[in-house]
């Protein structure tokens, strides 16, 4: 399969280039996004600070931006550093943590879609459903809702924000408004470490760094933390305190042979 391909390819080129991905992200999961960033075979650079950010995209390949511990001046921060990554031309992957939760969640999130170009929106099904008006159910960054219709739901999301959209769940579900893609990999055991879909998000944004387009950098995202979540489980099963550690060790020994034997991925 020709996406297989490219979500190899991917992998290699990442660690040939090196990419250096700037966040701006929670205080929860930060330093897992630092390390998963690490693992993948990237560099990543966590800063919020107005007078910092805006030198630090100037020699940066990716940005991420994550509103899971947004505050006025992370606010502030992220779209001045969001649209001095579009004057530079640098790809940005967007997590809208626990939108639908809070009105200003909501409205922050909206209001980033709409101010600055976004590469590939990433969350879950609550967070999307309630970004294209949908009513949604959430449990504060958790998502309460199934996953019924996440083909159509992504493809909608991608036309309306103009950017690849990711909605995460059981399988995760990616489209570029026109094609859809299915990963089936992946553990419940996942959605029982905090950050896990953060740590997705820093994924994408190495691979954007890299120089990947968004479809594929989305879809890899999602390929790696399934295969790896899976890896883990099937070793060392529900011993969810060492969870994230033997992560780290899986995504930085994955590989091509691994990835094809391990690969769930669907086109529809
Ligand atoms: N029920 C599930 N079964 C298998 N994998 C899951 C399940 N729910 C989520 N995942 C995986 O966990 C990771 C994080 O997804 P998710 O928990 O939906 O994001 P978030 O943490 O942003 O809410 C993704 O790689 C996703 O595929
Ligand atoms: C628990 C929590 N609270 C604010 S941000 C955050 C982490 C969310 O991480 P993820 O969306 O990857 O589960
Ligand atoms: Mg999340």
């Amino acid at each position: 399969m020709e996406m297989l391909n490219k979500v190899c390819e991917a992998l290699e080129l990442v660690r040939k280039v090196n990419p250096l991905v700037h966040h701006i992200t929670n205080y929860v999961s930060v330093n897992d996004c630092a390390n998963i960033t690490l693992t993948i075979g990237a560099s990543p650079v966590m800063s919020d600070e107005i007078d910092d950010v805006g030198d630090l995209i100037k020699i940066s390949n990716a940005l991420v931006l994550n509103i899971g511990t947004l505050n006025k001046r992370t606010i502030e921060a992220m779209f001045y550093v969001g649209k001095e990554a579009n004057k530079l031309g640098i790809p940005i992957v967007f997590d809208p943590v626990g939108t639908g939760a809070t009105k200003l969640r909501t409205e922050i999130a909206m209001k980033i879609i709409d101010e600055i170009d976004i590469s590939v929106l990433r969350g879950n099904m609550s967070e999307i459903k309630s970004l294209i008006g949908l009513s949604s159910s959430t449990k504060g960054v958790d998502s309460t809702e199934k996953m019924e219709g996440a083909e159509e739901i992504s493809k909608l999301a991608s036309k309306k924000f103009n950017c690849v959209v990711g909605i995460s769940g059981e399988v995760d579900v990616i489209s570029d408004g026109e094609r859809i893609y299915k990963v089936l990999n992946g553990h419940s055991i996942l959605t029982k470490v905090t950050g896990t879909g953060c740590m997705v998000t820093s994924l994408i944004g190495s691979f954007l760094g890299a120089g990947c387009n968004p479809l594929t950098s989305c879809v890899s995202g999602y390929v790696v933390m399934g295969i790896c979540g899976e890896e883990v489980f099937k070793k060392s099963g529900n011993n969810i305190g060492t969870f994230k550690v033997k992560l780290y060790d899986e995504i930085f020994n994955i590989n091509e042979i691994k990835i094809k034997e391990g690969v769930l991925l669907e086109k529809c």
